[in-house]
């Protein structure tokens, strides 16, 4: 699915409006900043990059919510934007790194590769399923809910009308879960969408886990798979600088063998990097947690251990 020479184009969205945390913004220039470019070029990749998004901004009075979601035009806004960029670079047979930037990106992201790759399947990672709806969401951070969008669930909002229903539910597989809502177990539940949770992890393992999932997503190897990595799928003592830490994640291997296989498969298209907020730490966390989304970024796009 990628021309050659393999092309890795850096989507740099220093974005947090989808959350109401500061800094998660700054996420892709301290990843960039850390050399991100290099590393991949010293993979043999060759690099596109030219600047991190300018997302104007909509003032506050101008962008009220709708319901309790929060600043919904902007989100709305931006994510259509990085839509047209993910896909604009997909087409033309490279693959995007985006690096966000709260996980409402994703919304755009995905469209985008399913835009260029309608036969796309997605691996989300992920501590949190972010599949609330309008009707279930309880704290309107729109972070929490790109998937549903993806799905068409949920009534749909004016503003967002350029999102398309354009993800089935058989076409996206969860691995990492453990702090999803009651609302967001129902729709995994109505929706039959496979996820695994760190309970299937700590049960079978992280390479049963990621052969599973591929089966359900993937079932011929086939599809051109779009990886949807949250930093927040590790665990906190692994990856401490993110906005929505929750005890019980993945290992510091188990992430990295995810975005390996994923690479070994020879499918991947897209690759996000999301919800590294570099202001949420002392230097050290944060210089850990920049370095780790570095090095997930390099292991899913060919760095091996031998
Ligand atoms: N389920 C909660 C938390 S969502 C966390 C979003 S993320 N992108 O995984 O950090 C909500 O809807 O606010
Ligand atoms: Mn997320
Ligand atoms: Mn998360």
């Amino acid at each position: 699915f990628l021309s050659s020479p393999m092309t890795a184009s850096i989507v740099g969205c220093p974005f947090s409006g989808g959350q109401p945390r500061v800094g998660v913004d700054q996420g892709p220039i301290r990843l960039v900043e850390a050399g991100l470019i290099q590393q991949l070029t010293g993979l043999g990749w060759k690099v596109k990059f030219d600047g991190h998004h300018q997302f104007e901004d909509i003032n506050a009075t101008a962008d009220p919510p709708i319901g309790i979601l929060k600043n919904p035009r902007l989100v709305a806004r931006v994510t259509e934007a990085v839509a047209k960029a993910v896909g604009a670079h997909a087409k033309k047979g490279e693959l995007p790194v985006t690096l966000g930037g709260d996980h409402s990106l994703a919304m755009g992201t995905i469209s985008g590769t399913l835009d260029a790759h309608p036969d796309a399947c997605v691996i989300w990672i992920d501590a949190h399923a972010d599949i609330n709806t309008v009707e279930t969401t309880e704290s309107g951070n729109i972070h929490g809910m790109p998937v549903s969008f993806l799905l068409g669930l949920g009534s749909t909002i004016p503003e967002f009308g350029w999102v398309k229903p354009v993800l089935k539910p058989e076409r996206i597989v969860y691995i990492g879960l453990r702090d999803v809502d009651a609302g967001e177990k129902r729709i995994l539940k109505e929706n039959n969408i496979k996820a695994f949770s760190m309970h299937d992890v700590d049960r079978y393992g992280i390479g049963k886990v990621v052969e599973m999932a591929l089966d359900h997503v993937n079932p011929t190897r086939d599809r051109p798979i779009h990886l949807s990595f949250d930093v927040d799928a590790l665990d906190p003592s692994v990856a401490p600088s993110t906005g929505t830490p929750v005890r019980g994640g993945l290992t510091f291997r188990e992430g990295h063998y995810i975005c390996e296989a994923i690479w070994e498969t020879g499918l991947l298209v897209a690759l996000d990097l999301m919800e590294v907020n570099p202001s949420l730490a002392d230097v050290a966390s944060v210089k850990q947690t920049v370095a780790i989304g570095c090095s997930l970024v390099r292991s899913a796009l060919g760095e091996t251990l031998l």
